[in-house]
């Protein structure tokens, strides 16, 4: 199955190449079989594509969507797409790697006397993705991740009241960047499967560029992607969510 990884920019996208070509190859069919017929033969490592789309919703859904249209093209379609990069964590998740148990546009709709309502809640659509959760809990436990409803802003958060504000809409929110939701709208325009992966590379609060780790947070990214290729390798589409 083809794996395609959007990244935001192309330090990301040197990130997930790095971890994936340091990935071991699943273990031989010929010295492990498979514990039982629905497993089937472990498969070889996923073939996985990295492009790095832009900062944003709107590039990442349209890059996206160039990715998918090309291959859909050239007779060689992608089974699952992944929206990977740095993000900011929501406390107590201030490091190490966060994985999407749904894709949340928290910032998509309008602002009403009431306060804030979503596209959902205008009726104009969806403001949220749901993701393949065995998958994502599989992929979480190969990269140490915490799992949690992933946000994705137009407008990186800077104060804490915002976060505050964000935390209380989305009970267990674990982290916020800019892309998820637009990777996951044209991966769902394609009827595919979408994950959200992100290392911390920042408290979301107030804004400080100073305290902001994205070397270490690439490098975990990378780490990451080290360790669940095996598990996108035999993860079959259609299994359960
Ligand atoms: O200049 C700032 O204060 C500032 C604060 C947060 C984010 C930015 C960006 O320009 C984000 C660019 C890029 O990184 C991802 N990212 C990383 N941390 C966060 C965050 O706390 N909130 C939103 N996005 C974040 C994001 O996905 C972008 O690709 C600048």
């Amino acid at each position: 199955m083809r794996v395609l990884v959007v990244t935001a920019v192309p330090a990301e996208r040197e990130a997930v190449t790095r971890g994936c070509r340091r990935a071991e190859p699943p273990a031989d069919s010929a010295a492990d079989p498979p514990s039982d017929s629905r497993s089937g033969p472990p498969s070889g490592p996923p073939d996985v594509a990295v492009v790095a789309a832009g900062v944003g919703p709107a590039a990442a859904a349209a890059g996206t969507a160039r990715a998918l249209a090309l291959a859909e093209r050239d007779g060689r379609p992608f089974g699952l797409v992944v929206s990977a990069g740095i993000g900011g964590g929501f406390a107590p998740h201030v490091d190490g790697p966060l994985v999407a148990t749904a894709i949340i546009a928290a910032d998509l709709g309008a602002q009403t006397h009431d306060g804030f309502a979503s596209l959902t809640e205008l009726g104009f659509g969806t403001d949220r993705h749901p993701v393949p959760l065995a998958l994502a809990g599989a992929v979480a436990k190969a990269a140490g991740a915490v799992l949690g409803p992933v946000l994705t802003v137009s407008t990186a958060t800077g104060t804490a009241e915002r976060a505050a504000e964000l935390a209380a809409r989305h009970p267990g929110a674990v982290g916020e960047a800019m892309e998820g939701f637009g990777v996951a709208e044209a991966a769902t325009a394609l009827r595919l499967p979408a994950l959200e992966i992100r290392t911390v590379s920042n408290s979301v609060g107030p804004r400080d560029r100073a305290a902001w780790r994205v070397h270490d947070a690439l490098e975990e990214l990378s780490d990451a992607f080290t360790r669940i290729m095996p598990v996108l390798a035999d993860w079959r589409e259609g299994e359960s969510t």
